[in-house]
C-alpha cells in the first residue's frame, strides 16, 4: 500500500517495438512505471484500499499477477539497495553467534518469530517458548531475532534483579515510539526515556499514594453503582453475560470518573466507552503501534501519530472542557484530574503533559485491569471450590463492616488479593517487559558484554510458567500467595507489574496499601 518509491524509471536506449503492437518506442524516451497504479489496480489487487496481509499468504501469493507487485522494482536493475539490504540483514542474523551468546537459529525474514500472517501464537507465547529453549540449554540468557533485530532474552530471576533493579542505570530506557511534535499527548511516562522520564516519574509518583487512592475509592464505588443494576437485570432474566464487555464498561466508568472527571455511565450510554475504545482497540491501532515501534525512524519521518487522531483529539477536548468548567465554577473533586490541575497551577506540569497523563491513565489502566478481571472470573468459573471460598470471605468481611463496601473492607479481603495475584501470574496483562541497554554492560559472572543499543525482552510468561519457580504452573492455585507461601517465591521471578524504578506506577498503590494494612 505504501511502496517507498511510488514509481520506477528507465530510459529506452535502443528503438523498441512494443510486443503485439506497432508502436515503436524511440531511443531516448523516458519511461515511468507507476508502482502505485499497479498496486491499487483492483484487477490485480481486489479491494485495493483495504489493508489485507492475507493477499501474501502462501496460498494467495500464487494468484498475484506476475510483475504487478513491484515495490523493489524488477529485472536485472532491480533495486541495488534491496541487495545491500538483504546482505545487511543476513549479516545481522549472525550477531549473537559472533558475540558468543547462546542463541536460537533464525530464519529469513522473520528471524525467530513465526510468520506474522499465518501464525496462531501470540508474541508472549512465542517468547515463553524461547525462554524454555534457553532454560533447556542451561543458559541464563540467550539471543533471538525479531525479523533482523537481535533481542536478548534473560531467563534467570537473579539476572532480572541485576538488569531491572541493581544496574538500572544501564537499562533505564524502554525505547517506545512517541511523536511529541504532532501529538504531544503521546509523550508520557510510558513512552519517554532519559531525563524527561526521570522528571515526569518524580512528579507523578506522589499522585499514586494509598492515601490518595483511599479518597478516590468513593468515586470508584459510585462509578460501579450502575453495574449493580445491569447485573441484577441479567440475573433476574437468567440471560448470559459477556463478562469482558461488562468489566470493560465498569473500568471505563472508573477511569472516566477518576481521570477525566466525567460520569459516563457506560452501562446505558456507550458514547464515551466507544470513544475510549477507539484509542486503544482494533487491528488498525495495533498495527500502527507495531509499525511505529518496529521502524521508529520511518514513522518519525512520516510524522505518524501514535494514537488515532480524531478519538484522541475528542478526549483531549473533553479534558479541556472539564478543566475550564471546574475553573469557572470554582469546583473541586477528589480525582486524578484535580491532582493534575493542582500540579499545573503550581507550574509542575504544562497542559500537554497533563492531557498526556490522563490519556496514559486510561491506556495503562484500562486493558490491563479489564483483562485481569476477565481472566479472574474465568478461573473462578472453572474452580468452584475457590469461588466458594472467595464468596465466603467477601460475605464474612462485609458482615464485619455493616454490609458496606468500603476501602478498609476491600483491603482486608486477603483471599481476594491471593486470587488476583494468581490471576496475574497465569495471565499477566503485559506478557513481557522491554528495556534498551543505554551503556555497554558486562553480564555478571560472564565475559559477555551487552552493547549499548541492544534491545532486551524479559519474558514474563516464561518466568510465571517455569516449574522451578512455580510448581505445577498450569494449576490455578491462589495458595501460592498466602502469607506463608509467598516467602518461598524466588525474588524477581514474579513480575506482572515489572520491576525496579521503571515498574508499573499503578503497582505503587498495591504496595502502599499492603504495607499499611498488613502492619495494622
Ligand atoms: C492489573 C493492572 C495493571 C497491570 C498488570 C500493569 C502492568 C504494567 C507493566 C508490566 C508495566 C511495565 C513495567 C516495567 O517495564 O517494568 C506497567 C507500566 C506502567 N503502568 Fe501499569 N499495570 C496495571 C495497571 C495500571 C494502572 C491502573 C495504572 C495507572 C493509572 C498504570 C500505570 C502505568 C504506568 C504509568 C506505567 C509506566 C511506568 C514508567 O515507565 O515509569 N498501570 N504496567
Amino acid at each position: 500500500m505504501y511502496p517507498a518509491l511510488p514509481f520506477l524509471n528507465r530510459i529506452c536506449v535502443k528503438d523498441y517495438q512494443l510486443p503485439n503492437s506497432d508502436i515503436v518506442i524511440e531511443k531516448g524516451t523516458k519511461i515511468l512505471f507507476p508502482t502505485l497504479g499497479f498496486h491499487y489496480d483492483p484487477e490485480y489487487f481486489p479491494e485495493p484500499n483495504k489493508f489485507n496481509p492475507e493477499r501474501f499468504s502462501d496460498e494467495n501469493k500464487a494468484n498475484i499477477h506476475p510483475y504487478s507487485y513491484i515495490p523493489f522494482g524488477e529485472g536485472p536493475r532491480n533495486c541495488i539497495a534491496t541487495i545491500i539490504l538483504l546482505f545487511y540483514m543476513k549479516r545481522q542474523l549472525t550477531y549473537w553467534k559472533r558475540r558468543n551468546v547462546p542463541y536460537l537459529e533464525p530464519s529469513f525474514p522473520f528471524g525467530n518469530l513465526d510468520n506474522p500472517i499465518t501464525n496462531k501464537k501470540s508474541t508472549g507465547i512465542q517468547f515463553k517458548e524461547f525462554y524454555n529453549e534457553f532454560k533447556k540449554m542451561g543458559a541464563k540468557c540467550g539471543g533471538i531475532y525479531t525479523y533482523c533485530t537481535p533481542i536478548l532474552v534473560p531467563v534467570d530471576a537473579d539476572l532480572n534483579r541485576h538488569m531491572l533493579v541493581k544496574d538500572f542505570q544501564n537499562f533505564n530506557a524502554r525505547g517506545f515510539y512517541s511523536n511529541g511534535k504532532d501529538q504531544p499527548v503521546s509523550v508520557n511516562l510510558f513512552t519517554v526515556d532519559g531525563e524527561k522520564w526521570r522528571t515526569l516519574r518524580t512528579k507523578f509518583t506522589p499522585t499514586f499514594t494509598s492515601a490518595k487512592m483511599k479518597v478516590m475509592f468513593e468515586l470508584m464505588l459510585l462509578a460501579c453503582k450502575t453495574m449493580d443494576v445491569y447485573l441484577q437485570q441479567h440475573a433476574s432474566k437468567k440471560t448470559p453475560l459477556n463478562i469482558k464487555d461488562c468489566v470493560s464498561r465498569m473500568t471505563t466508568n472508573i477511569i472516566g470518573s477518576c481521570a477525566f472527571g466525567i460520569d459516563c455511565n457506560s452501562f446505558k450510554d456507550t458514547t464515551f466507552y466507544k470513544l475510549l475504545r477507539g484509542i486503544a482497540d482494533g487491528t488498525a491501532v495495533s498495527l500502527r503501534i507495531a509499525f511505529c515501534n518496529a521502524v521508529p525512524e520511518i514513522a518519525q519521518m512520516l510524522r505518524m501519530p501514535l494514537f488515532p487522531i480524531n478519538e484522541t483529539n475528542s478526549v483531549c477536548r473533553s479534558i479541556e472542557e472539564t478543566i475550564a468548567y471546574r475553573n469557572e465554577k470554582n469546583l473541586s473533586r477528589n480525582d486524578f484530574l484535580q491532582m493534575l490541575m493542582e500540579m499545573k497551577s503550581n507550574d509542575m506540569v504544562d497542559m500537554d503533559e497533563l492531557k498526556g497523563q490522563c490519556v496514559l491513565f486510561f491506556l495503562a489502566g484500562f486493558e490491563t485491569s479489564a483483562t485481569t478481571m476477565t481472566f479472574m472470573f474465568f478461573e473462578l468459573a472453572r474452580n468452584q471450590d475457590i469461588q466458594d471460598k472467595l464468596r465466603e470471605e467477601i460475605n464474612d468481611v462485609l458482615l464485619k463492616f455493616d454490609n458496606q463496601i468500603s476501602y478498609e473492607a476491600v483491603m482486608s479481603m486477603t483471599y481476594l488479593e491471593m486470587v488476583m495475584f494468581e490471576t496475574l501470574r497465569m495471565y499477566p496483562a503485559l506478557p513481557f517487559l522491554n528495556r534498551i541497554c543505554v551503556k555497554d554492560y558486562q553480564l555478571p559472572n560472564s565475559d559477555i558484554v551487552i552493547e549499548k543499543g541492544t534491545k532486551i525482552l524479559f519474558p514474563t510468561l516464561g518466568f510465571h510458567y517455569d516449574p522451578e519457580y512455580f510448581p505445577e504452573p498450569n494449576k490455578f492455585n491462589p495458595e501460592r500467595f498466602s502469607d506463608e507461601n509467598r516467602a518461598y517465591i524466588q525474588p524477581y521471578s514474579y513480575i506482572p507489574f515489572g520491576e525496579g524504578p521503571r515498574n508499573c506506577i499503578g503497582e505503587l498503590i498495591l504496595l502502599t496499601i499492603q504495607s499499611v494494612y498488613r502492619h495494622t
